[in-house]
């Protein structure tokens, strides 16, 4: 007995950091695991009962959605520690954020799932709540709506110091359209200058939450997280499952690991899948032999069965992720459901290409960018070659952050350094002429790359993605703020084509602006400068607004009449003239002096908007002379004017590969 007791202390004393009722509950977990549970144990994963024998009415799944930073994954870390479901060592922060990138920019990229149990304080049942963290940058919110899909409620956590932003505005939509359980949480109320009240009371105005249905919780330090999982079981609703029925599963997310393949997440609706069962894949038709399921805690514990209401991982003869369509539903050989309703494929929206900086790096390159796309099955791939910059790709994105992650985990996990030309968006052409929309196979083109537009004469229309893009800017002085802050926000977007939407006050320290604006307005920098102008404290969160017919066109960048293909790029009419110049200057500075004289046009078709030129060396031809018969002098001159003529004619301008990085980082 007295054994026993000291092995209680010791465990008791091993969550001392925590507060004491999560103690208390760790520590209460901790007693089942060793006297009641017969499940086998891991070395630091230990599992409390069998996953299965969870009633559905004891079931959650659940979600949390919050802005960038507000502390998802810290809340989800602790919600582990808590349950007792992984010891944390202590130099390990946020388990739930497992790339490199993400810990280092502190940001979720891909969205993990962990199933924790925990025995409520109340009633003391066993319930089993299915995590799902999911990513706060507007580039993945594909990945938020997956994992809605999973849910019945969402925690909706707002940083108490810095209120409702952007992200949490779209986040509360989406969570609202889907018919999910809402259940507010401030965190960060550890924080000095946490003003509680007056987030709460945004949270009321806008989302009519009463302000007494809202926790306070500091994530950081794990205080009023047993509250928020009392309320969590106590109005989350249990998934609407029949055990019974045949097998319904929602595919929502997919990874790839070297030994086992693809890994697919399934959130089971219906009936159960276990070692051995035939599965089929809705979208595709193709059929699996499941070789292992269980749970993701979050690394991945094998059990005999997924039941009815409960998420777990599934290995099977899949061979790439890109046959896990993400929203695919899967029924055993034989027994057709309906499918699940509402799922669009991942379209890229930002596209960009990329090349070895040295062309011998080609094949690694080529292996470093094959593995990865196995882990992250939204970028889309398609080889292309350029004149200057050798055999590349051309890479579809989610969005801009998408594209600066892709090529980060590029250079850290696999050393692979390369050249990345400037990012475009995907226009729509509509043609003209049977002839033609024979050819094509088509009477509308999807562009991504100016290179491949077709002839301006048979272009009837062109379409641009639009965006709606919500603007959250604090102030604290109005005055300041109307005369000088307000009027640059709305000339950024003005500048940028936008069509304002609405400008009111959320508060009276905050105004929400939104506006329409192109896409490719806003690919390249729109961002920083929003935070520049508001010193950081801006929020910016948009959402796809669907193509509009625009009057753009294609500007060529000639060198000494010779077309630069990488060069190419589709602007806005009222724009061209003044990109035109930009890119003639910049080229200037650029490219090496010659012989003879380069000229640097941009054009649109046959017509000229811009021209640089780049003065050639000069060699005094002239200096053997001495005195003599002018005639003699002119004819040297007129020798070397017609020498320099010819070399223009014959002698190509090339761009320098270093020339060109330099152009595509300015
Ligand atoms: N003081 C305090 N800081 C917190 C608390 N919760 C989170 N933080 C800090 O806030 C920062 C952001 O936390 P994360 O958990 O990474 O935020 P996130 O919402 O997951 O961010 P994304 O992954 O980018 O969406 C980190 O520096 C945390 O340490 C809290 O309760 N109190």
């Amino acid at each position: 007995m007295l054994k026993h007791a000291q092995k209680f202390q010791i465990i008791f004393l091993k969550y001392k950091r925590l507060p004491l009722d999560s103690r208390y509950n760790t520590f209460l977990n901790n007693l089942i695991i060793r006297f009641k549970s017969d499940e086998k144990k891991k070395k630091d994963d230990i599992v409390f009962y069998k996953y299965e024998d969870i009633p559905i009415s004891n079931i959650r799944n659940f979600s949390i959605i919050a802005h960038v930073d507000h502390g998802k994954s810290t809340l989800a870390d602790r919600l582990l520690e808590i349950t007792g479901t992984l010891n944390l060592e202590p130099d390990r922060k946020q388990v739930l954020d497992r790339l490199q990138v993400e810990r280092e920019r502190g940001i979720t990229v891909k969205a993990v799932t962990a199933s924790l149990q925990y025995i409520s304080k109340k009633n003391k049942q066993i319930y089993l709540l299915n995590l799902v963290d999911t990513p706060g940058h507007v580039d993945f919110s594909n990945e938020v709506i997956r994992s809605l899909t999973a849910c019945q409620s969402v925690i909706l956590l707002v940083d108490a110091k810095e209120g409702v932003q952007a992200q949490t505005f779209a986040n509360f939509y989406l969570a609202f359209v889907n018919n999910l359980i809402i259940i507010p949480v401030l965190n960060k109320v550890d924080l000095k200058n946490a003003n509680t009240q007056m987030v709460g009371k945004q949270l009321s105005n806008l989302f009519e939450i009463e302000e007494k249905d809202i926790l306070k919780i500091s994530a950081k330090l794990g205080t009023g997280i047993i509250e928020l999982l009392e309320r969590i079981v106590s109005i989350a609703p249990a998934p609407p499952s029949e055990r019974n029925a045949p097998l319904k599963a929602l595919l929502f997310d997919s990874w790839f690991e070297k030994y086992r393949g693809v890994i697919i997440l399934l959130y089971i609706q219906d009936g159960e899948i276990k070692k051995g069962d035939i599965i089929c894949s809705h979208h595709t038709g193709a059929s699996y032999t499941v070789n292992n399921v269980g749970i993701v805690r979050p690394n991945e514990y094998e059990t005999d069965v997924l039941k009815g209401g409960q998420i777990g991982y599934v290995t099977c003869n899949m061979q790439s992720v890109k046959e896990a369509r993400i929203g695919d539903t899967f029924y055993h050989k034989g027994h057709f459901v309906e499918p699940f309703p509402g799922f669009k494929p991942l379209r890229p929206m930002v596209f960009s290409g990329i090349y070895p900086i040295e062309s011998s790096q080609y094949v690694a390159l080529r292996s470093a960018i094959d593995k990865l796309t196995l882990t992250d099955s939204a970028v889309t791939l398609a080889t292309e070659t350029s004149p200057a910059l050798g055999h590349g790709w051309r890479l579809g994105f989610l969005g801009l952050l998408h594209l600066e992650v892709f090529n980060q985990r590029l250079d850290q996990e696999y050393g692979a350094q390369t050249i990345m030309t400037a990012p475009s968006v995907t226009y729509k052409v509509r043609i003209i002429g049977e002839k033609n929309i024979k050819k094509y196979r088509t009477d509308e083109l999807e562009i991504s790359n100016p290179v491949h537009l077709p002839d301006v004469k048979i272009i009837k229309e062109m379409l641009e993605p639009t965006i709606t893009g919500t603007i959250i800017a604090p102030f604290s002085d109005p005055v300041c703020f109307l005369a000088e802050y307000l009027s640059k926000i709305v000339s950024l977007c003005a500048e940028r084509r936008g069509e304002e939407k609405s400008v009111s006050f959320l508060d009276e320290s905050r105004v929400i602006i939104q506006y329409i604006l192109p896409l490719n307005e806003i690919v390249i920098d729109f961002h920083d400068k929003l935070k520049n102008i508001s010193s950081g404290f801006a929020s910016f969160d948009y959402e796809n607004n669907g193509y509009v017919i625009s009057d753009l066109v294609k500007i060529d960048l000639l060198l000494n009449g010779e077309v630069v293909e990488e060069l190419c790029s589709i602007v806005h009419r009222s724009k061209a003239r003044k990109f035109g110049h930009e890119l003639c200057e910049k080229l200037t500075e650029i490219i090496p002096r010659k012989q003879f004289k380069i000229a640097i046009q941009a054009a649109i078709g046959t017509k000229i908007i811009a021209r640089e030129n780049i003065k050639p060396y000069r060699k005094d031809v002239t200096q053997n002379l001495y005195g003599g018969d002018a005639t003699r002098r002119y004819k040297l001159l007129h020798r070397q004017a017609e020498g320099k003529r010819k070399m223009r004619m014959i002698g190509k301008v090339e761009i320098p590969r270093d020339a060109f990085i330099k152009l595509l980082k300015t």
